[in-house]
């Protein structure tokens, strides 16, 4: 460019600089709603939140909320509802289109990611047998085996007296089932010394995905690096990079083996059913689909699970009377601790099911605020959303509105008991499990929540009916959310759930 046109192409470009920023701030459509005129007017407000202050977007979002009310302007084409009772509203509407997730992850097509309504209920259609309630009762059996042995190294940390790092073996537990229902193999990550585990891998996918969010080419420039530099860069990154290999070789094994494999196979898998699902087109069949599929299914698979396992854990044993509640509730049910109940048994003790509820409102599934664009214009109150925008809630918001749930960061179980209702009687009285949304709604909702509730019935069942368990150098800043980075991560420093066992007598 000759030196005289440099002037020109700057000032040009700052003239269409000021032109986006008034256009921002005065004539968009939602240049009316509240909120920081520099979140109004740019992303980089929240790439500062997300990048530099590592997931903590969230908290100006709730300070913004403080501020100026229960809907913001959070970025320039985006808004934010902090009202527990307008969630379905947001959630439940069948044709909602879902953006932004699309970028994060490098992985566009999976059902998780896909951005449009009618190729997701596709996709979603293709996977919904496999969750089931009876297809996961089909694979209890599996479960339970696995569960056992996972009870045989809880017990050899007994003999050792050596610390259990719970948040360690949930995830090695979690991804060997996850791994098992997708493909007909595992890592056998529960037996690693260690149990090895993809844990910090899908921490790395979540961190990560704040610079892809805002940056869309970074995924493709990590992916132009020579592997062997991005893991000796970020030894995290690595662990993914091969995740991602492994998964892809193993789409490339399924679809070779084909039907004749999957009637070989002890039992059925996610990625043979898709492959034969004649709801697909052959174009979501393609080995780039299924990849992208395996990395959504198994990261949902293992990462929400284990923390809800650990945060549960963590407050059951930090909270004697509660502790020593669901042991007794637990031996009534198994007097023999060698033989536990059936799952269906266990979904009928009552304390058993309102720990795990607790656990799930405080580990939230998905810390992000979580996108929605209707195709109508959404009233909320006086306002009036245009069709289109893009409208975010956050399901921690929900889970901590003291309206519903006084001292919600207290783990009390007992909240749950006896059919409980909001409100007390001056509230709108609809029962509490409405605004339990761990596993959001509507459409879009967990796929994988019977296998969530699968998990943690047995294994929590199995680790109060046989072990006692003391906190090791841990307290609730080892499970308490600290960083969004999409799933919620705890303090950086934190060593994770650690615990002394003991095997009870009885
Ligand atoms: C405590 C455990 C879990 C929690 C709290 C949880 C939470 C969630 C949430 C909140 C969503 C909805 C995202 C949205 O609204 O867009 C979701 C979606 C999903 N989850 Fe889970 N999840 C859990 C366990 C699992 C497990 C074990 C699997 C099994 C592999 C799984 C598979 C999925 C899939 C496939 C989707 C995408 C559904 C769709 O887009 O249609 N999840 N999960």
């Amino acid at each position: 460019m000759s030196g005289h046109l440099v002037p020109v192409v700057a000032a040009v470009g700052l003239l269409a600089l000021v032109a986006l920023a008034v256009y921002r701030l005065h004539f968009s459509p939602l240049a009316r709603f509240p909120g920081p005129k520099l979140a109004a007017l740019t992303r980089w407000y929240e790439a500062y939140y997300e990048i530099w202050c590592q997931g903590h977007y969230y908290r100006e979002i709730d300070r913004m909320h403080d501020i100026y009310g229960p809907v913001v302007r959070v970025a320039p084409d985006e808004l934010h509802i902090r009202d527990s009772k307008f969630f379905n509203s947001v959630y439940m509407n069948p044709k909602v289109n879902k953006h932004g997730w699309d970028k994060r992850f490098g992985a566009q097509t999976s059902t998780f990611t896909t951005v449009e309504s009618a190729p997701h209920r596709r996709r979603r259609a293709a996977l919904s047998p496999m969750f089931s309630k009876r297809a996961i009762q089909g694979f209890e059996p599996f479960i339970r085996r696995h569960v056992e042995l996972f009870s045989q190294r809880i017990g050899k940390f007994s003999l050792s007296k050596k610390p259990l790092v719970v948040t360690d073996a949930f995830p090695a537990f979690t991804g060997d089932i996850i791994m098992e229902y997708s493909f007909g193999f595992m890592y056998n990550q529960l037996e690693a010394p260690n149990f090895a585990s993809f844990h910090e891998a899908f921490m790395a996918i979540g961190s990560s995905g704040h610079i892809a969010a805002q940056f869309p080419w970074f995924l493709s420039l990590m992916n132009s690096i020579p592997d062997a530099i991005v893991a000796s860069l970020q030894p995290a990154l690595g662990s993914l990079l091969r995740l991602k290999k492994d998964q892809w070789d193993l789409v490339t094994l399924t679809i070779r083996g084909g039907k004749e494999q999957a009637e070989k196979a002890s039992h059925r898998t996610i990625f043979h059913e898709i492959l034969q699902s004649n709801q697909l087109p052959p174009s979501d069949k393609t080995q780039q689909r299924l990849a992208d599929e395996a990395q959504t299914v198994v990261g949902a698979g293992v990462e929400t699970t284990s923390f809800t396992l650990s945060v549960a854990l963590f407050h059951i044993v930090n909270t004697p009377h509660i502790n020593a509640r669901l042991h007794t509730e637990l031996r009534a049910a198994s007097p023999n601790k060698d033989t536990l109940p059936s799952l269906q048994d266990l979904e009928r003790l009552p304390y058993l099911k309102a720990c795990i509820q607790e656990a799930l409102r405080l580990s939230y599934g998905l810390t992000a605020r979580n996108p929605r664009t209707h195709d109508k214009e959404l009233r909320y109150g006086d306002w009036i959303i245009p069709a289109g925008t893009v409208v975010g809630m956050t399901i921690v918001d929900v889970h901590h509105d003291e309206s519903i749930f006084p001292d919600s960061e207290m783990y009390r179980p007992e909240r749950w008991l006896g059919d409980p209702r909001t409100g007390d009687g001056d509230g709108d009285g609809v029962p509490l499990e409405h605004y339990l949304v761990s596993f959001g709604r509507g459409p879009r909702s967990c796929l994988g929540n019977n296998m969530a509730w699968a998990e943690l019935y047995l294994v929590l069942a199995m680790m109060f009916r046989r072990y006692k368990f003391s906190l090791y150098d841990t307290d609730v800043s080892d499970v308490r959310l600290e960083h969004d980075f999409f799933i919620p991560n705890v303090k950086l420093s934190s060593k994770g759930v650690r615990v002394l066992v003991e095997e009870v007598e009885d």
